[in-house]
């Protein structure tokens, strides 16, 4: 099996601040992991670095075969589907759904000259009827629900047909049936074998979708546990990450978790 990330003791620092501290962690091909986290814990500084957008302080951060410092990012970047906040609020919203999902083909956000055969316009197609937005083709992106606009930017991810796919918060901002509609979307794709490794940023254990295969449990820049689900996803380790007791509970493959509350003696 392919090693898809190999990172060694990465840290990373700003400043006097220490983002991410000596993170041991390793994702192979097939394996679909939930990376998950309070606030300020680290997740989004580690899926920049996997997704080759900054580099370690120190430590040897392995993507793809190649080692982040010795490649060109540029080649890189491409072969890692990636969505965040950060991108969303770069895509015009007069943009047409379609072009937002197939200029991801030359890694740039918003059309404007580039020359796109037939092949690429019939795969952005496929790919939003894939992810359940077949019917948001000629939308343009502001036009869109929060919902339909994760959609459209997971189409997106896919487009390059990525070795690593990497989704930071794609369930931010998603009511009830938002958030459902997602995990149901994840969860084909996780179960697909012809699906890249992925790894999946969260805050909330409800949103991990079936089949996810691991999880990575960070707290204050450091890895708490990471492992299978099947055992590392333990009220002990969920309580240290959030730093509060927890219960944990799991059916048909979804998790719940909240605070344990305290009996008191009369
Ligand atoms: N350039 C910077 N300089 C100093 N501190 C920073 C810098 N960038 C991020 N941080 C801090 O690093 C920590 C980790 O940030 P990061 O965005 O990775 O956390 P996160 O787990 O994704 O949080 P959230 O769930 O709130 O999105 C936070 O405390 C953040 O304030």
């Amino acid at each position: 099996m392919n090693t898809v990330l190999e990172l060694a003791d990465v840290t990373v620092r700003r400043g006097q601040a220490t983002l991410l501290d000596a993170i041991n962690w390793t994702v192979n091909e097939g394996d679909r992991w939930i990376v998950l986290g309070a606030n300020g814990a680290g997740k989004t500084t580690l899926v920049q670095l996997c997704s080759a957008q900054i580099h370690p302080t120190s430590g040897v951060a392995g993507i793809l075969g190649e080692v982040l410092g010795a490649v060109d990012v540029f080649e890189l970047r491409p072969r890692i589907g990636y969505t965040s906040a950060a991108i969303a609020e770069r895509i015009p919203r007069d943009e047409i759904s379609r072009d937002v999902v197939v200029s991801a083909s030359y890694g740039v956000v918003g059309r404007w000259r580039e020359q796109y055969d037939d092949l690429d316009h019939d795969r952005a197609r496929a790919l939003l009827l894939e992810v359940g937005a077949g019917k948001l083709l000629d939308r343009t992106f502001g036009t869109l629900s929060e919902g339909e606009r994760k959609r459209v930017q997971i189409a997106r991810a896919l487009m390059t047909d990525p070795e690593l796919l990497i989704l930071d918060e794609p369930a931010a901002g998603l009511d009830l049936g938002g958030r459902e509609d997602l995990v149901s979307t994840m969860s084909v794709l996780a179960t697909d074998s012809l699906s890249p490794a992925i790894v999946l940023v969260s805050h909330h254990v409800e949103e991990i979708p079936p089949g996810f295969t691991h999880v990575l449990m960070l707290r204050d820049a450091k890895v708490v546990a990471a492992g299978p689900l099947a055992e590392v996803m333990t009220e002990a380790n969920l309580s240290t990450t959030f730093g509060m007791s927890l219960q944990l509970s799991v059916e048909d493959g979804r998790y719940a978790a909240r605070r344990r509350t305290r009996r008191h003696l009369v």
